[in-house]
């Protein structure tokens, strides 16, 4: 169904886009209607007037296309078959029926209408706004009077403004102001002969007709000219010229249609209303539609030859082809930037949703939390309530935050380390004594006093229910087993253990973790080793207390101090974590060489568990029954291919390894064994290369069936050869099967041979690599050369003393000579790197001895006179301490009295000036150390007694120690010997 809605002709102006149909008719509606009602139908037949869109008719009264005037009527489409609704509702339809061409003689004065933005170009429509009231009615009085024409002219620019710049309205409505000679001397001269077509408020539609130029004014208000109608040059249509130009305007303006759909639309708007297509036509519709400004097209107006005009034209609209093609490039390079971008989105939403499905997608939240909650769950009622809290705002705020900020990493972060602790996990502690002691034993050989000290611990725990508290520091030597006896402590105990070294820490970050505020923040040791062992209740064995570093950041012996102390780390406050952790069931063992190093206040809270050092039958055992085992799995040897005799053992012990620990013990082992490893290898090529070779002789043999007496007798002797080697080789007696194997059936022989080279794979397992003391030096070289013991016997003036060092206990010589004899030259040089302590310790000692002296041979002036010197090897290696003291006082003595010391002997303490004898530190190092020189006789402090009694028997075992208070015991000692039973 149609439906007429309007008949005014204002809405071919405003809406230039939907299409327009002409339709010829004889008579007036309904007939015409009907017929373009039926092209409507067509239109929307074929998908090119869509149902509720409106469309404009034009109707003209005769034949001639709307020459001589028509109605313009706008109908909606109701639906698309309309032919077959012949009902029509024609709501209004006031006509605008336009007359025929006006003569000129009827039109020589004009009221004169100003066009603000363009002229108006014969065959055009223009709607205009009339805001002078008496202009107004005089074109309202001039329409009733059947006269509708007024000369409509383009306003000129003010002098001096630029045309191509957009007028602001202001300047419009001054212009709308303009009145009588003002607005006349504003007129261009050519202007349009216009029809009022229909008077709407001030909105005047006007239709153009013919040039006019304006000869002079006639009246002001409202300025009435006269004109004289222009027509154009004559011209010749048939010339080549003229054609080629307009055809070049047609298809420049065909071109300008297929880039512009916007001009599609202007342009068959236009088309509607031109009449008659003629070249000024052509020239006219060109200029009208494009988009040049108001004086390019005035100038197209006022030119009336016409091959100019085409000319004007064609510049004007090729402009306008120009543009459009800018146009469409700008429109192209946005559109590849959309779609490039919409490409991009919807690339990454798919890859979204491809990791989705493959369960790939990291950073999706809802995983990510899921992941969090479900690793919380098992333990949530062990959680504490404060850490629970902290965890759930935290997956609120990674909710929140946006999966691609910096924040959200963060949180990420933290949330993985809180998560990850083993909130309330803990292992099931043993504290069974028995098991104890027998991994205690299955792990370390001797060390009594150190195992008993962590049996205690033990059964001070069961009975406490817990063996929290203590914090336990092994000290010792390098080698002695330190950390290995930490190790055997969390096994014991059932506990999971941790070790980290604190051996040159700087940082209190390390232990305490970095603010989560920093980039790469981490949490401390403590927090990555519980992430680590899983359990809240682990070994923790902080190795190298004693080598803690000074701190560049803050003080880590004081972190260490919060870390360790049980009433402290119960609320353990990490940087990182920023949540208290109990740490309070941890058992922390700490290591260190020397414990005078460890920081005052930490070393307060320790259990010392002293490790002095292995003599050489302790080092025997561990060698035998832990090194060698331990050393020869790994190495893949079984014990039937090896024997290392004890000689050989002993001989690297007391050549090779001599310090305190095992370490350097355990290489040589090793060394011994990889050697053991090469020799055994080898000979195994060898004989599998032998087996081999004999195999295929064997074989050549029996292809050449007629072998000659020589040849028999060679291979005799070539199988009685391997039976030989056989026999050499194994010892459970299977070597006579290689001689009955010559009277088998030759398609067992194959088995046999088979057989044999299986065999000699066994032989290689039995086959045995001895070392003893003779090719101990093949294995581990030529023995070390080791400066403890410089002289067989102690010449005049030489003492051997002992010492402690970081590294265990060791002798030392004090030697002294006299330099330079003479009345009062009496002094004393002293080097060998000696400590301040040292130094002094020796000025005592010159004048503690000077003293001895002249009690005992008051003649002797030796000190007086004597230039001495005094010297401790090795001198690379500093020395400090008092201990020496009576060591350089005996040795300055026996220079004085021109008297070797006593045989071994060795001796050690603090002398004061009176002579009286201090006691000393490192008994059994010192001890261990003398038996190592093979010293017989000791010389200890009375002080020392009770350190001495303590030692282990085996220890003390074959010493001739004394004690002594005072030095006159040790004068006794080392010089009333009666010296032909020391030859
Ligand atoms: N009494 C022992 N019984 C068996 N093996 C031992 C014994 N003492 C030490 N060892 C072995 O000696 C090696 C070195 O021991 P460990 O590394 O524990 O020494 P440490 O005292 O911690 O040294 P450092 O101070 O240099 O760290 C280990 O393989 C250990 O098993």
């Amino acid at each position: 169904m149609l439906k007429l809605l309007s008949s005014s002709s204002r809405h071919l102006h405003t809406h230039f886009s939907s299409p327009c149909l002409r339709v010829a008719a004889e008579s007036a509606p309904p007939a015409p209607l009907l017929r373009a009602l039926g092209s409507i139908a067509g239109l929307t037949r074929r998908g090119e007037a869509r149902t509720g869109s409106r469309q404009r008719l034009f109707f003209c009264s005769d034949s001639s296309g709307g020459k001589g005037g028509g109605t313009l009527v706008e109908v909606e489409v109701k639906s698309g078959d309309a032919e077959a609704d012949g009902g029509v509702d024609v709501t209004s339809s006031s006509s605008a029926l336009m007359p025929t061409n006006p003569r000129p003689e009827d039109y020589l004065t004009v009221l004169a209408l100003p066009l603000l933005h363009r002229p108006l170009f014969p065959g055009f429509y223009m709607p205009i706004y009339v805001k002078d009231p008496k202009l107004l009615a005089a074109l309202q009085e001039s329409k009733k009077r059947q006269a509708p024409y007024a000369g409509a002219f383009l306003v000129k620019d003010e002098p001096g403004t630029d045309p191509s710049m957009v007028s602001g309205s202001e300047s419009e409505k001054s212009i709308y102001d303009l009145k009588g000679k003002d607005l006349y001397n504003r007129l261009h001269e050519v202007g349009t002969l216009a029809q009022i077509t229909n008077i709407q408020g001030d909105q005047v539609i006007l239709v153009g007709h013919r040039r006019l130029r304006i000869t002079e004014m006639v009246d002001e208000d409202p300025l009435t000219v006269k004109v004289d109608h222009l027509k154009e040059k004559p011209f010749n249509k048939d010339d080549d010229v003229i054609k080629a130009t307009s055809f070049e305007v047609i298809s420049t303006l065909r071109d300008v249609l297929k880039a512009s759909s916007l001009w599609r639309d202007h342009v068959q708007t236009y088309t509607q209303h031109m009449g008659d297509f003629n070249f000024p036509r052509l020239a006219d519709f060109g200029a009208a539609i494009c988009g040049a400004n108001k004086l390019q097209c005035q100038e197209v107006l006022e030119e009336l030859d016409v091959y100019k005009r085409l000319k004007l034209t064609l510049e004007l609209v090729k402009k306008e082809m120009e543009i459009s093609k800018i146009q469409e490039s700008i429109a192209k390079a946005i559109e590849e930037k959309i779609s490039g971008e919409q490409r991009r989105y919807l690339l990454n939403e798919q890859l979204k949703a491809i990791k989705k499905e493959l369960g790939l997608e990291a950073d999706d939240k809802t995983t990510l939390t899921a992941k969090f909650r479900e690793r919380i769950e098992p333990s949530r009622d062990k959680i504490p309530a404060h850490v629970l809290q902290v965890i759930e705002e935290e997956l609120t705020k990674l909710q929140l935050l946006e999966a691609s900020s910096s924040e959200f990493n963060v949180t990420r972060n933290y949330l993985d380390w809180l998560t990850a602790l083993p909130w309330g996990n803990y292992s099931d502690e043993n504290f069974d004594v028995l098991r104890a002691q027998k991994i205690l034993d299955e792990d370390h050989y001797g060390l009594t006093d150190v195992k008993e000290r962590i049996l205690e611990f033990i059964a001070v725990g069961k009975l406490r229910g817990k063996s929290q508290g203590k914090i336990i520091c092994l000290s010792g030597p390098p080698g002695v087993g330190k950390t290995s006896i930490g190790r055997s402590i969390a096994r014991a105990l059932n506990r999971k253990f941790y070790r980290f070294s604190v051996g040159g820490l700087g940082d209190v970050a390390e232990i305490k973790g970095h603010r989560r505020t920093y980039i790469g923040a981490m949490p401390g040791k403590m927090v990555q080793c519980l992430k680590s062992v899983g359990t809240a209740n682990p070994l923790v064995l902080i190795d190298e207390i004693d080598k803690l570093g000074r701190g560049h950041a803050g003080d880590p012996a004081s972190a260490l101090l919060e870390l360790l102390d049980p009433e402290q780390n119960a609320n353990f406050l990490d940087h990182y974590l920023d949540v208290p952790i109990d740490l309070s069931k941890v058992l922390f063992v700490c290591t260190a060489n020397v414990i005078d190093m460890i920081p005052n206040p930490l070393l307060d809270r320790m259990e010392v568990i002293a490790i002095a050092g292995y003599i050489t039958d302790e080092k025997m055992h561990i060698a035998r029954d832990y090194l060698e085992k331990a050393t020869r799995e790994a190495c893949g040897i079984n014990p039937e291919q090896v024997e290392v005799t004890d000689a050989a053992l002993l001989a690297l012990i007391e050549n090779y390894c001599r310090e305190a620990g095992v370490r350097n013990l355990q290489k040589q082992i090793e060394k011994i064994y990889r050697k053991i490893a090469l020799q055994l290898v080898r000979k195994g090529a060898l004989i599998e290369s032998s087996v081999s070779s004999e195999q295929s002789d064997e074989l050549k043999e029996e292809g050449a069936e007629t072998s000659t007496d020589s040849a028999k007798s060679g291979s005799t002797k070539q199988d009685n050869e391997t039976a030989e080697e056989a026999e050499i080789i194994q010892s459970d007696g299977s070597a006579d099967q290689t001689d009955s194997s010559l009277n088998e059936p030759s398609d067992t022989k194959d088995v046999k041979e088979s057989e044999k080279i299986e065999e000699s794979e066994v032989t290689k397992s039995v086959e045995k690599v001895l070392v003893d003391t003779s090719n101990l030096p093949d294995f581990v070289g030529k023995p070390v050369f080791h400066a403890e013991r410089i002289y067989d016997r102690t010449p005049v003036g030489v003492v051997m003393g002992l010492a402690w060092t970081a590294m265990g206990g060791s002798t030392l010589y004090i030697e002294t000579t006299n330099v330079e004899q003479g009345e009062g030259k009496g002094a004393l040089h002293l080097t060998g790197q000696l400590g301040e302590v040292m130094k002094e310790s020796a000025q005592i000692a010159h004048t503690v001895a000077r003293g001895i002296l002249l009690e005992k041979e008051p003649e002797n002036p030796f000190f007086a006179n004597s230039k001495l010197h005094l010297h401790v090897p090795a001198g690379a290696t500093p020395k400090d301490g008092p201990s020496a003291g009576c060591t350089m006082i005996t040795s300055l003595l026996s220079l004085a009295m021109k008297k070797p010391v006593r045989n071994d002997l060795a001796m050690t303490g603090e002398v004061t000036l009176t002579g009286k004898i201090l006691p000393i530190g490192g008994v059994k190092e010192k001890a261990i150390a003398a038996r190592r020189s093979d010293v017989k006789t000791i010389i200890f402090p009375s002080a020392n007694r009770r350190d001495f009694d303590e030692l282990a028997p085996n220890v003390k075992e074959g010493l001739d120690v004394h004690f002594v208070d005072d030095y006159s015991q040790i004068f006794d000692l080392a010089f009333g010997y009666d010296e032909k039973d020391e030859k």
